[in-house]
């Protein structure tokens, strides 16, 4: 039986969102985001354990445990993104499927950010809708898990 649980990630720096670079990000928080998973996978039948670290390690060991209890991953893995051969090596090892999130058009700013390491072991990918994006990520993530 599929367990009915999502791992929802974001990665460092993400805890500033509300106050980050507004005119980026937005005014919303990462209580917002964690809500807004939260209520997106509720609607369909999910729980949501929301983590937030600005340490890779910390990230992949909650990666790693993952793969007893949830059947998937909502990750913005922030400027890790650009730069972690260790986080993708964790989500490609769990061997859940990802959902790679970024709130911001990455593509549209500077070329540095325009390479993911993460987004060839992703599933869904949702880029530059802002913080409403992580519901999208979140209900693509669901539809793909239930073979939709
Ligand atoms: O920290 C972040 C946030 C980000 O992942 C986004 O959500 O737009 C984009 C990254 O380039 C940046 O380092």
């Amino acid at each position: 039986m599929t367990t009915r649980r999502l791992l929802l990630v974001n990665g460092p720096n993400l805890n500033l969102l509300g106050t980050r670079e507004p005119a980026i990000y937005g005014s919303e928080t990462l209580a917002d985001v964690e809500a807004l998973v939260t209520e997106a996978a509720t609607a369909h039948g999910y729980e949501v354990r929301a983590l937030q670290s600005n340490h890779e390690g910390v990230l992949i060991d909650a990666i790693h445990e993952a793969r007893h209890d949830c059947s998937g991953i909502v990750i913005n893995p922030g400027g890790l993104t650009h730069t972690s051969v260790v986080l993708r090596d964790a989500l490609s090892g769990v061997a859940l499927p990802v959902a790679e999130i970024h709130v911001s058009d990455v593509m549209a700013r500077e070329p540095f950010r325009h390479h993911s390491y993460v987004a060839d072991v992703a599933v869904v990918h949702v880029i530059g809708e802002g913080v409403p994006g992580y519901r999208s990520a979140t209900e693509r993530l669901i539809a793909h898990l239930e073979g939709r």
